[in-house]
């Protein structure tokens, strides 16, 4: 059975505040035993104008969830952000100096290396003298299982990778876990000795909605299925659905116009999480979810499985697996029930499918694209891929799930950070004004914008989803300087990885102009693995040119038309996480009209085979050369 630990839940931005952490020397998380002065804050930013500049202060609300009192003034944000650099500073240094990292060695260790030298087996020498005798050890840290379940997880792991280091051993009972920090051990793992590992956790928690979909899977089942559908994401799929993302975000664009010009305030996460299950739906099996106006049947049948896999990943004990509970819970009944109907959908799209590509008269080759239906279904029935219909629901459900919430928390924190951040937006939105005026975007701008990708790069940065990456090592194997064994759970935390003071400069601060504008685009490979926005190695992403483009055309779109600010009386942003960091309580905004862009000369629009159904906005006009003209508020 599956050893399940709560995951990924992470405590609001909140739950540890700036000053209750300046206010404790020596504090324990909920049971987590923490011996330093624990100050670090997470990017629940408030941008301040100081001299006509403008610079970052890292605030955290208060522990109930509420804005700081108002004392929390200027004097004492300057005053916290000094002790906060002092602390840094000294813990760093601490860090660096080994004080907290260096673990005590056998003195048996020179016999030990003589004898390994010689050519004993190791197998002997721990017979000799025990594993934990002939090897340096890793750090631990302990902690008890209900400092996992109530508290959020990947913040406390930057508090004691701050103390800790890069790697180190987590002890909840008899349960353990090995955290990794460190950008050489990262690569290690996901890429240099990657076939070490499996997903572990991960797949069993996922396996009642993916089955052996391409992100749960391991060994051959992966290997076959990933050399399947990389080949359909080629580059004039990704063109096309440029087309897509432009057609879905102008929906979106719809609701806020009438939201803007009625007043009303709007909840941007659910709004960004039903324009990326539309385009998901279109783009992997050409299914119009419309989820953007419709909220029953199918769409809550995706939310509730979506939900249950989150929650499972966060839940101590796998209550779904007792036999009787999953037919007495009325809860995993409704579960059920939810995977049946999608199922059922899939099947029948899986059907109709095989009847068009049956009456296609088929030509497959490299860039194989229906014009009618280039999803990612239609290719693969096309290339004749020799695969089961469960095999291939496991796949389509897969990269559903994957291709969903990922994107949509990408564009919550990207709108979260740019409210905190006028002089970032101002230079986003002059950009979009002179690349595409008033017209959908094209595959050809998406090199144009480039302001726009990096804002898009810095907000992964910030806010990497998911947060965490899951392994368990298949054999022995040798981590930095650490032996360990088979069969250990690894984190990799992404978060600590991006938020290190030791590999960032002003790591918490949203700072776009960090990644240079004609520079290469950021991935782990050009970062030397400290950046890690869609993983590494033969496991990283399918989908990260087609999620980066679409991040792209959503945030062009909506910038250009609209100012978006944090609506008054709105509850506080603050982050908890299944398999991505959601908000608590949603990104609650007010939306106003801009002003008119000035319209610049058009550029051609990328064919799209796309629904005609996705229609522009009621007020907009479309010229033939691909032109929308928006219609003054
Ligand atoms: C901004 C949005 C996205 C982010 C941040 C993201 C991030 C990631 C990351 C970090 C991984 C590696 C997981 C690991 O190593 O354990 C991954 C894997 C994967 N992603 Fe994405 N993803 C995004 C969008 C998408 C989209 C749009 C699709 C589908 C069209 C997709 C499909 C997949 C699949 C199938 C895998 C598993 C690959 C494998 O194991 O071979 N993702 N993603």
């Amino acid at each position: 059975m599956a050893s399940h630990v709560a995951l990924f839940r992470a405590p609001p931005l909140s739950s540890i505040s700036t000053r209750q952490r300046f206010h404790a020397n020596h504090f324990s998380i909920k049971g987590l035993k923490l011996n330093t002065t624990s100050s670090t804050c997470f990017p629940c930013s408030t941008t301040t104008h100081r001299g006509g500049s403008c610079s970052l202060v890292i605030a955290c609300s208060s522990s109930n969830g509420r804005e700081p009192d108002s004392a929390n003034d200027d004097g004492v944000k300057a005053v916290e952000r000094i002790l906060e650099e002092k602390r840094r500073a000294a813990l760093s240094a601490k860090i660096a100096s080994g004080e907290f990292t260096v673990e005590k060695q056998s003195g048996l260790l020179p016999v030990l290396r003589s004898l390994e030298k010689l050519g004993v087996p190791n197998e002997v020498l721990e017979f000799l003298f025990g594993w934990v005798e002939v090897n340096p050890r890793i750090p631990e840290a302990k902690g008890s299982i209900k400092a996992i379940r109530s508290e959020a997880f990947f913040i406390p792991l930057y508090e004691l990778y701050l103390t800790y280091g890069g790697i180190f051993r987590l002890n909840f009972g008899p349960k353990s876990f090995l955290i990794v920090s460190d950008p050489s051990i990262a690569k290690h793992i996901l890429r240099d000795n990657s076939k070490a590992y499996s997903k572990g956790i991960l797949a069993e928690i996922l396996d009642f909605v993916m089955g052996k979909g391409l992100i749960p899977a391991d060994g051959e089942i992966w290997r076959v299925r990933r050399r399947a559908i990389v080949p359909a994401l080629h580059q004039k799929y990704v063109a096309a659905m440029i087309g897509l993302f432009g057609q879905a975000s102008d929906r979106l664009c719809k609701k806020l116009d009438a939201a803007a010009s009625d007043g009303d305030d709007v909840e941007m996460e659910s709004l960004f999480s039903r324009l990326t299950l539309d385009i998901i739906g279109k783009a992997v099996f050409n299914y119009d979810f419309d989820s953007l106006s419709n909220d029953t049947g199918i769409v809550e049948a995706v939310y509730t499985v979506l939900r249950e896999a989150e929650d499972r990943s966060v839940s101590p004990i796998p209550i779904w697996e007792i036999p009787i509970w999953k037919d007495i819970s009325p809860r995993q009944r409704k579960v059920n029930a939810a995977l049946k109907l999608i199922n059922d959908t899939l099947d029948d799209l899986i059907a109709i499918c095989k009847r068009m590509v049956d009456e296609e008269e088929l030509q497959f080759h490299e860039e194989y694209m229906n014009e009618q239906d280039p999803s990612i279904l239609h290719f693969l029935l096309a290339s004749g891929d020799d695969v089961s219909s469960k095999q291939l629901r496991d796949d389509l459900m897969t990269m559903l799930i994957a291709g969903h919430e990922t994107t949509a928390a990408v564009l919550t924190w990207t709108f979260y950070l740019l409210s905190k951040e006028p002089r970032v937006m101002s230079k986003l939105q002059e950009e979009v004004d002179s690349i595409l005026g008033d017209r959908y975007p094209t595959i050809e701008d998406m090199k144009k914008l480039k302001y726009t990708t990096r804002v898009i790069n810095e907000s992964l940065r910030l806010f990497p989803q998911p947060p965490v990456l899951i392994r368990r090592s298949l054999e022995d194997d040798v981590l930095g300087e650490y032996p360990i064994k088979r069969g250990e759970d690894i984190f990799i935390s992404v978060w600590n990885l991006h938020h290190s003071p030791k590999l960032w400069d002003d790591a918490d601060k949203f700072e776009p102009e960090r990644w240079a504008l004609d520079g290469p685009n950021p991935n782990e490979t050009n970062q030397n693995f400290k950046y890690l926005p869609f993983g590494g190695g033969p496991r990283k992403c399918v989908g990260d040119l087609f999620a980066s483009y679409e991040s792209i055309v959503a945030l062009a779109m909506l910038v250009r038309r609209f100012n978006f600010q944090i609506a008054v009386g709105a509850p506080p942003v603050e982050m908890t996480t299944g398999a991505t960091i959601h908000t608590t309580q949603g990104l609650k905004m007010t939306v106003t009209h801009r002003i008119k862009p000035p319209i610049v000369p058009s550029l051609q629009m990328s064919t799209m085979g796309v629904d005609s159904s996705m229609s522009l906005s009621d007020k907009d006009e479309i010229n033939q050369e691909g032109q929308v003209y928006q219609a003054q508020s």
